[in-house]
């Protein structure tokens, strides 16, 4: 079953074509992730899919309901979020606190609410927490919860970042580089997280450069290269394709 169907999707920037013609589908249940080389398109496609960047041509569909034309958080309402190549951590708030507003965007209470603090406020403020907390526990960070974000690791910060985007409760995971940067001694460590959560049911669709990482985590990898879709299968296939293989000569693999 498709979750995410990609059509025909363009972006111009100018006269500059970042992404071309794509099409490709995310199964419910996998992780697929998306490569190519700098300035491929990546972030661009995954912008669009977010609702970052409008695309120039084509449509994006989730669950078979066209999304493309939604504002980002509309696109969170059905069932989409995102974690950020740079992490968008608040270092001195809390851990606990810095998943707690990844749970507004599933909230209802609007700001007058909150600002007089209605009881139906504060009870809407108890299950956020609770909701919260419930994420870290499920990612292995419930014992640093009261602890203020800038204490945790790097490592730390990216499943951080993971739990926030738990916490609106999407069907569809996008993880924009959630290895870049981590050291090698915590790698391990977050791509576990992704697979857990995969068991648990969530698609994930990622970005990322580790390409090792790529290999063993994704059961389909979409190669981009100039905005084109060059390739698309199993990291077997992919490994092997000779327009894979010609697009990464030269490129640096920092696996
Ligand atoms: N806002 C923008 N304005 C102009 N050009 C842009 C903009 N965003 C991206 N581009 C261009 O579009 C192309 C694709 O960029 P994009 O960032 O999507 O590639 P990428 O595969 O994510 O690259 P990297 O691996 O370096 O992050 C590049 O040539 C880039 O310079």
């Amino acid at each position: 079953m498709t979750i995410l169907e990609v059509a025909d999707v363009g972006r111009s920037f100018g006269g500059l074509r970042a992404v071309s013609d794509l099409s490709f589908t995310v199964a419910k249940g996998e992780i697929k992730g998306v490569i190519g080389p700098n300035g491929a398109g990546k972030t661009t496609l995954f912008n669009m899919i977010a609702g970052v960047t409008a695309p120039s041509t084509g449509s994006i569909a989730l669950d078979g309901q066209r999304i493309e034309h939604l504002k980002p958080y509309q696109r969170v309402e059905r069932g989409i979020a995102r974690t950020f190549q740079n992490l968008q951590i608040f270092k001195d708030l809390t851990v606990l606190e810095n998943v707690m507003v990844g749970r507004h965007a599933r909230t209802r209470c609007d700001v007058l609410h909150a600002i007089f603090r209605s009881p139906a406020a504060r009870r809407e403020e108890e299950g956020i927490r609770d909701a919260a907390f419930a994420q870290l526990d499920r990612l292995g960070l419930a014992h640093r919860a009261e602890e203020k974000a800038g204490s945790l690791s790097f490592g730390e910060c990216k499943i951080l970042e993971i739990a926030r985007a738990l916490a609106a409760e999407p069907s569809l995971l996008l993880l924009d580089e959630p290895i870049a940067g981590v050291p090698h001694a915590e790698t391990e460590r977050v791509a576990d997280t992704v697979r857990a959560l995969n068991a648990e049911g969530v698609t994930v669709l990622l970005v990322e450069h580790n390409m090792r990482m790529v290999m063993r985590l994704c059961d389909s990898i979409l190669v981009l290269n100039y905005g084109r879709k060059i390739a698309e299968g199993t990291a077997e296939a992919v490994r092997r394709d000779p327009a894979v293989l010609q697009a990464y000569l030269g490129e640096d693999d920092d696996a």
